[in-house]
Formats: structure tokens, C-alpha cells, sequence
């Protein structure tokens, strides 16, 4: 009995999603069977360009398990999808978007164990009308259409080094002060520290906030939001039972005997916490959705125009963010 498949979103076309797929599958375990939502015809083209021996075969979710052990199982897109590499084109934003869309309807309706995304390009997106900020919001708005509830989903850039979360993710940093919130920072940390616990094994997570301020505002004179807005968050999660620590001084939070003090940081903006992270392991680490019904992953970085179409982006983050999807799923 061939293992149910992990279903893999391509992306937006123009970008590298595609021929990391290919790569993927060149580098493929018959314990991970995956297949790809995309267009067949762009698929054997990509391969051509890049120069990847891949045999590329249309099926649907139910026939690419088997598929997989012979070809790279491509479930075909209704919304067209050809664009070259390196061009986006709004054209092929409703492509995009249904594989998502297919994506998690596979795994809610038991044909897909978890959803990888290749990168998007947001900006493409919201051209096309796409009113959310990323893939994280999105799928959260998925899962409430599929499972119910009212999930809140929440990025974790995760590697073996270290483990982030951004409470803030895709605002300007100039919006991020008046966007913080205690309930913002609570709700954030206990999500975290629940899928930590349910998904990662983590028996007791431990959590360091990061103050927003430089020396975590330094007693108020850098900056009011630590006393008024961080410290009591962490307050609150501490007497719910979360080892949680802060606000702490982002700046001495990611050397290496800092990491050993904790299980994931909680950090106030989007490149408080994908900074350090992408800096200590760009090749390793995998974007994570917590708070989800679902498991789902990507890789750590985005469509890398400047090499999509040359066969030289490398792989290593693609394949992390299958074994992680693996991992979660079993
Ligand atoms: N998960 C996602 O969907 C996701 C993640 C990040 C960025 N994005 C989107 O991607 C687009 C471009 O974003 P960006 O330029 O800020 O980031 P990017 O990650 O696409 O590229 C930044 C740099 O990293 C390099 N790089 C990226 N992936 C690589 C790989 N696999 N191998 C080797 N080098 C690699 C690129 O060549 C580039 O020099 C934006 O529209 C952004 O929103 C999407
Ligand atoms: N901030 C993420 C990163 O830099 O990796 C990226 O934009 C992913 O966001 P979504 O997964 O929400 O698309």
C-alpha cells in the first residue's frame, strides 16, 4: 500500500517553485511520495530549460503515489499557467491561487497528508486582487472554509539552529508599533507553544520574547511598548502556564549559547525574527504554519527570480520543508 502523498502548491510559475520540484523529485525517497499542482506542458518545459532529466506524468491526487515511483506526478491546473522564467505575469495569479485552493482540499478530503507551497509573489497577487497578506493568512481562511472554527494561523521559520515567530508579519515596520498588542503577543506565544508541544514533542516549550525597543526599550527611556505592551504579555503567558522569558534584548538573543535557552523566539516584526533565522540557516530552515487543522510548509525563502530558469537555485530548503511536512504528517 503506497503512502498517501504530500501535495505540493508550485508557486508562482515565473519563480524557482517549479524546478525545485524537479530537483525534488530527481532527489526522491519512495517513503515521501509528493505530487505537484501545476501545468504538465510548463512542467516538461521547465525540465527542458534547465536541463533535468525528469519524466513528467498527468494524474490526478488518487493515481500519484504510483506515479511517483516512475515520473513526477503533476495534477493538472484548470487556470492557465504559462509564463517564462523570471516574468511573472498577473495572468497566471488564478493558477496560483487554485493550486493552494486544491492543495488543502486534498488534505481536508483525505487525498493529500500535508500541503507544501513554493513560493509565491505577493505583489503578483494583489494585482490579480489577492486581498490576503501571504500564504499564512490565506490558508487560515481555507481551513476555516474546510474544518470550521476560527483557526489562526501563525508563521514559525523553523531549522534545527534555532525556532522564530514573528508576532507582526507583512505590515510595514512603521506600522509594527501601533500593530503590537498584549493579546496580539499572548495569542502568538500560546499558539506557538501548543503546536511546539502537539507537533514538535516539546513537553514544556520555552519561549524568548524579544523586546521591540534596542535594549528591550532600556527601563523605557528607548521606548515605552516593553513596560506597557510586551512585559505584561509575558506576564500573562507565564501565569498560563507557558515558560515564557522576556521582554529580552533582540540583539543577544541568536548567538549560539543564547539559542540554548529556549525552543522558539518571539519576535515583534517580520525581519526581527527572519533576519537571524535566514542568517544562521538559509539552507536548512523551513516556514512552518502553526495554529492550522493541517500541516503545512514551505521553504524559507521566495521565487529567487535571478535564478529561476538556470538550474542553480538550490534545493536544500525545498527538500527540508517536505521532510518537516513528513515529519508532522505521520
Ligand atoms: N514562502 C513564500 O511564498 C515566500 C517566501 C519569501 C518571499 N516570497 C516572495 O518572493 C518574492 C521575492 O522575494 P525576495 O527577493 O525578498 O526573496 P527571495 O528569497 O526570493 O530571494 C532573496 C535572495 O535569496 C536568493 N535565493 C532565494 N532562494 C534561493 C535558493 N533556493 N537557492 C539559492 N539562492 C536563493 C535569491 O537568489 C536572492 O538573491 C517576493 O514576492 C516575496 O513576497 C515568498
Ligand atoms: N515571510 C516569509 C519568508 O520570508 O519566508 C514569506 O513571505 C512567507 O510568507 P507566507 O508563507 O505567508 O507566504
Amino acid at each position: 500500500m503506497s503512502r498517501l502523498p504530500i501535495a505540493v502548491s508550485m508557486g508562482e510559475p515565473a519563480g524557482v517553485g517549479p524546478e525545485l520540484a524537479l530537483m525534488a523529485w530527481r532527489r526522491r525517497t519512495p517513503d515521501l511520495p509528493f505530487y505537484l499542482l501545476a501545468d504538465p506542458a510548463l512542467m516538461r518545459e521547465r525540465a527542458r530549460l534547465v536541463g533535468l532529466d525528469v519524466p513528467i506524468e498527468a494524474t490526478d491526487e488518487a493515481g500519484a503515489a504510483t506515479a511517483f515511483t516512475r515520473a513526477l506526478p503533476v495534477v493538472p491546473l484548470d487556470n492557465a499557467a504559462r509564463v517564462e522564467p523570471g516574468q511573472p505575469d498577473v495572468a497566471a495569479a488564478a493558477a496560483v491561487i487554485e493550486a493552494i485552493d486544491r492543495g488543502v482540499a486534498a488534505v481536508h478530503d483525505g487525498l493529500a497528508r500535508a500541503l507544501v507551497t513554493a513560493p509565491i509573489m505577493k505583489e503578483v497577487l494583489y494585482r490579480a486582487g489577492f486581498a490576503h497578506p501571504g500564504h499564512t493568512e490565506y490558508l487560515g481562511v481555507l481551513a476555516q472554509r474546510h474544518w470550521g472554527g476560527e483557526p489562526e494561523p501563525v508563521m514559525m521559520i523553523w531549522s534545527e539552529l534555532v525556532a522564530v515567530v514573528p508576532v507582526t508579519v507583512h505590515i510595514p515596520l512603521a506600522a509594527v508599533p501601533s500593530a503590537l498588542s498584549e493579546d496580539l503577543i499572548v495569542r502568538t506565544g500560546t499558539i506557538a507553544a501548543a503546536d511546539l508541544r502537539s507537533r514538535f514533542g516539546i513537553a514544556s516549550p520555552r519561549l524568548a520574547v524579544a523586546g521591540l525597543n534596542p535594549h528591550a526599550g532600556e527601563g523605557g527611556a528607548l521606548g515605552e511598548e516593553d513596560i506597557r505592551i510586551v512585559a505584561p504579555a509575558v506576564e500573562r503567558l507565564r501565569r498560563a502556564g507557558i515558560d515564557a522569558r522576556g521582554p529580552l534584548p533582540a540583539d543577544t538573543l541568536f548567538h549560539a549559547r543564547a539559542r540554548r535557552g529556549y525552543d522558539v523566539a518571539l519576535c515583534m516584526y517580520h525581519d526581527q525574527a527572519l533576519a537571524p533565522a535566514k542568517a544562521l540557516a538559509f539552507d536548512e530552515a523551513v516556514n512552518v504554519t502553526l495554529g492550522l487543522p493541517f500541516v503545512r510548509t514551505s521553504p524559507d525563502h521566495g521565487t529567487a527570480f535571478d535564478l529561476a530558469g538556470t538550474g542553480r537555485a538550490d534545493p536544500s530548503s525545498f527538500l527540508a520543508a517536505l521532510t518537516l511536512a513528513d515529519r508532522l504528517s505521520r
